[in-house]
């Protein structure tokens, strides 16, 4: 099984800190969602990871191979970042261009391979167009498409939906799952659509200002914010009874999931303090990129 492993990565643009000790991993089969505000650092992080830029400091391997030191790695990769096509070629002669820029030269394998990717990607008829007819979203599935044919064990993708309408979305997201369950595919992507992370990936990493702040699964289950007048002493000691309450005192408010009983918890509260607001929150991931 391919593992990508980001060690203590750095990347600064002139004095601007970009990405700052940046450590995680990508098994095989496993879908990484990758989120933050713009800004935040993802693109630099992608771009670290495909070789497409040196970090500072840190290292990128893929199955202990520097994916800068031995290039011969990357070929393992589908990229999508950013994706540039050539106007005046049409759809077959630039991904025919790109592969032959990653280093698959076999005509016979590029010219089966491209209709059939382009078929995945519901581009089957636009095989002979010119890429400077298409709109963002066909190039969108063309990035997407231009991935597929080199990314044998891993997919690096920025931002892949953008533009996608929902027949679009909803072939990849179908692609991503069957490469990463059949063909045991590591892929890593970048999104700012939360309900689509949620329900796509097996792990999420959110970033902020360049510095990784969350990784790990996110619990789908509801969970409640209750915002109270006053968060005292009392309340607090009563609080911490209950198992997975947590509370922020600044802002007087408690949070604690949805399993815990709430009317229990509303009546101990409610003793203590006014209860201002009650709040259900479904996504947890929006919690964690608000805070
Ligand atoms: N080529 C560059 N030159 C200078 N600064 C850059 C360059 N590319 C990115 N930056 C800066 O690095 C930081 C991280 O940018 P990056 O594009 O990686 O963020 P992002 O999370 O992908 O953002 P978005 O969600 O908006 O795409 C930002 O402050 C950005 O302004």
């Amino acid at each position: 099984m391919g593992c990508l492993e980001i060690t203590e990565v750095s990347k600064t643009y002139g004095e601007k800190a970009a990405l700052t000790d940046f450590s995680m991993t990508v098994t095989g089969g496993e879908i990484v969602g990758l989120i933050g505000k713009n800004g935040a650092g993802k693109t630099t992080l992608l771009n670290c990871i495909s070789g497409n830029i040196h970090p500072i400091q840190g290292t990128v391997l893929y199955d202990g191979c520097n994916i800068l030191k031995q290039g011969a790695v990357r070929g393992k990769f589908g990229i999508s970042i950013e994706a540039c096509f050539v106007d005046y070629l049409n759809t077959y002669e630039n991904l025919a261009l790109l592969m032959k820029a990653g280093g698959i030269h076999d005509k016979t394998y590029i010219q089966k391979a491209i209709p059939e990717v382009l078929q995945l990607v519901g581009l089957g008829d636009q095989i002979k167009k010119h890429v400077s007819s298409f709109s963002y979203g066909m190039k969108q599935r063309l990035g997407f498409a231009q991935a597929l044919l080199s990314g044998t064990e891993m997919l690096i993708l920025d931002e892949p939906f953008a533009g996608l309408d929902v027949e679009g979305r909803a072939l990849v997201k179908d692609h991503i799952r069957r490469l990463a369950k059949e063909n045991n595919i590591g892929v890593i992507f970048s999104d700012h659509n939360l309900d689509e992370v949620n329900e796509l990936c097996h792990r999420v990493v959110c970033m902020k200002e360049g510095i990784k702040v969350y990784d790990g699964i996110p619990e789908n289950e509801t969970k409640y914010e209750v915002y109270v007048d006053e968060l005292g002493e009392d309340l607090i000691l009563k609080m911490r009874k209950f198992c997975g309450i947590t509370m922020d005192l600044d802002r007087r408010v408690l949070y604690f999931p949805g399993k815990l009983e709430l009317h229990e918890i509303l009546k101990t509260a409610g003793a203590y303090s006014t209860i201002l607001k009650i709040r259900s929150i479904e996504n947890e991931l929006e919690q964690i990129l608000l805070n």
